[in-house]
């Protein structure tokens, strides 16, 4: 058993907004004990990711257990960044039972599954398996179809689709790396769409054993969702990569800004001007908080596309300075002057 010994370490991937955090505010909930540290590769300049989970409560899950991930790609920090932060992990007089890497939606896995083969890290963690979080709802809109003819040829038939968008293919690459599925958003389906998606995966999977494990907010009991022993970095060869003759992948295929706002007196209708935003321009996902004059509670802001969410979530902290912040994540080339603009316009 060369994996004995080992810490295992579980790859999060999926696409931005699937559920990747919320399965792993699940996952700390359930922890029973076990300790969890957690590696979050955050897209853009603002840890709110690590705020959620930081503001979560939840006993056991330590400040020091979330490790926070400067840059927005693993791959091409693996040196710099992740090998030192993992390194850091395991060396503690505690090493965690369990280390999970939630990536940052737009991260590319096999680079980081390739990354648990240095030498010192090999010896000491290996990884247990590569979930991929699935936004159910978003690919029952043909947001990422896998149908490349029928994608093709829409694009023929429609000016505006001219450009060759790369999600398709991050979304395969996520897909082809997994060892288990987890298709989310369910409730927002019908059980025949819900038939329909599940197919469609299948049909892209490209390893018959993977799993498809059907949810709603990311509920996996950890029983099933760690210890798959899969030893992903030993099984590289079976997870295909458009990138694997060594070809980069563009960086510059996505932009996020971070845009500041003044006190937000009232969150509908800031949330109007945000689903106007994404209807205009290529936005994918905005998140962040809100400081509502007032209110003793932040005010969390989540849109997956045109879908928004917002709760408070916790109360502002003594010399915590109250404000307001989104981050906006898109295709590359977006208008960062006209959408802050539009954001701000009253
Ligand atoms: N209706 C519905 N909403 C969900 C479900 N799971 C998550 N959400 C919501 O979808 C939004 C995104 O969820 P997250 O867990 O932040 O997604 P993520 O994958 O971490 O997103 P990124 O960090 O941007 O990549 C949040 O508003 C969640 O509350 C679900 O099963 N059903």
């Amino acid at each position: 058993m060369a994996q004995l010994g080992k810490i295992p370490a579980t790859v999060i991937t999926g696409f931005l907004g699937a559920g990747k955090t919320t399965m792993i505010r699940n996952m700390l909930e359930n922890a029973n004990g076990k300790r969890i540290a957690l590696i979050i590769n955050e897209f853009g300049d603002l840890g709110v990711d690590r705020g959620i989970i930081n503001g979560c409560g939840i006993e056991g899950c330590e400040e020091d257990d979330v490790v926070e991930l400067a840059n927005g790609c693993i791959c091409c920090t693996v040196a710099d960044d992740f090998l030192p932060t993992i390194q850091g992990l395991i060396d503690r007089d505690t090493p965690p039972d369990h280390i999970v890497i939630e990536t940052s939606g737009l991260a590319l896995p096999k680079p980081l599954v390739k990354a648990f083969n240095w030498p010192e890290v090999r010896s000491r963690v290996t990884v247990d398996g590569v979930v991929a979080v699935l936004d159910g709802a978003a690919l029952r809109d043909g947001l990422f179809a896998h149908d490349h003819h029928a994608v093709q040829a829409q694009r023929e038939a429609d000016e505006n689709l001219d450009h060759e968008s790369p999600l398709e293919e991050l979304f395969e690459e996520q897909l082809h790396c997994a060892d288990m599925v987890v298709l989310n958003k369910t409730d927002l389906l019908t059980d025949a769409e819900r038939s329909k998606v599940e197919a469609d995966i299948r049909a892209e999977l490209k390893k018959p054993s993977v799993k498809i494990i059907a949810t709603e907010h990311s509920r996996v009991e950890n029983a099933i969702l760690l210890g798959l022993g899969a030893a992903a970095e030993d099984d590289l060869d079976s997870r295909p990569s458009h990138h694997d003759d060594g070809h980069e992948h563009d960086h510059d295929d996505f932009d996020s800004f971070v845009v500041s706002l003044d006190a937000i007196s009232d969150p509908a209708n800031l949330e109007k001007r945000l689903i106007d935003v994404v209807r205009q321009f290529d936005v994918l996902r905005i998140k962040g908080f809100l400081n509502v004059p007032g209110k003793p509670m932040r005010h969390v802001v989540q849109g997956v596309g045109e879908r928004f969410q917002r709760y408070f979530d916790r109360p502002w902290a003594d010399g915590e300075t109250r404000r307001s912040e989104l981050v906006v994540i898109g295709l590359h080339g977006l208008d960062r002057a006209a959408i802050e603009a539009a954001i701000k316009a009253a």
